[in-house]
């Protein structure tokens, strides 16, 4: 009999596409998966358990060995580098960093200052461009700050663009692209090679 395996699973938007490929992957996830409100979900007949944390959490349950498993977005792991390994590019959530500001923004500012959830990511990206800027870290509804004044330009995801148009806002510069990622704790990787190598073996099949 193979171990227990925990799988850390994002709560929020990415929830519902990681349940819907699991669920094609053959795995029996009760009807109430999704609108549950338990943190910790235990599937009956399976050798797994679910827990449910917030998306830009995920990667720090992972990496501490109390999930062998997760789901996260690539832009948290750019973000964060934890001490994980990614497995599988699941290819759910497809979005993309970008830098954004108002059309007329001037370019020539000095330090200009930047808004993001993703201090980590807007200083590498601004400092392999050799532009100085000031970070401002905010923790959503980005666009919000050049519109009042509190920063020059953003650094966010983007996916339809409709946030970006709704608010007058332009993209400027493409950072990197977004998808979900099957990512694991490495020790678990080691040890419970059984379990995890079924796991994405039928994810794999399933994927587009
Ligand atoms: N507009 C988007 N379209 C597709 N994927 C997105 C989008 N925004 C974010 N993502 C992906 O989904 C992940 C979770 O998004 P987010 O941090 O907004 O969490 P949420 O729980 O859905 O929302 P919130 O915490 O703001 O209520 C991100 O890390 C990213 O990979
Ligand atoms: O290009 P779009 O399809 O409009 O999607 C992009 C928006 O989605 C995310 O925000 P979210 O809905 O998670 O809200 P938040 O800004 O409060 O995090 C992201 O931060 C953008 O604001």
């Amino acid at each position: 009999m193979t171990e227990q395996l925990t799988i850390a699973m994002p709560k929020g938007r990415i929830f519902r596409e990681a349940a819907n490929l699991l669920r094609r992957a053959g795995y029996r996830l009760p009807p109430e998966f999704e609108d549950s409100r338990k943190l910790i979900i235990e599937v009956e007949d399976e050798q797994f358990r679910f827990i449910l944390a917030k998306p830009m959490d995920v990667a720090t349950y992972v990496e501490h060995g109390v999930a062998d498993l997760g789901i996260a977005g690539k832009d948290v792991l750019l973000e964060e580098e934890r001490d994980v390994y990614e497995l599988l590019d699941l290819k759910i959530s497809s979005c993309y960093l970008a830098v954004a500001g108002l059309p007329d923004a001037k370019i020539n500012e000095v330090a200009p200052k930047v808004a993001t959830k993703y201090p980590n990511v807007a200083t590498a990206y601004f400092r392999e461009q050799g532009e100085q800027v000031e970070i401002i870290t905010l923790n959503g509804s980005i666009e919000l700050a050049p519109l009042v004044g509190l920063a020059d330009r953003i650094v966010d995801i983007v996916s339809t663009g409709r946030t970006l148009k709704e608010n007058g806002l332009v993209e400027m510069e493409h950072i990197a692209p977004v998808t979900s990622r099957l990512i694991v704790n490495p020790v678990s990787y080691r040890i419970k090679d059984a379990g995890i190598s079924g796991i994405v073996r039928a994810l794999t099949e399933v994927m587009d």
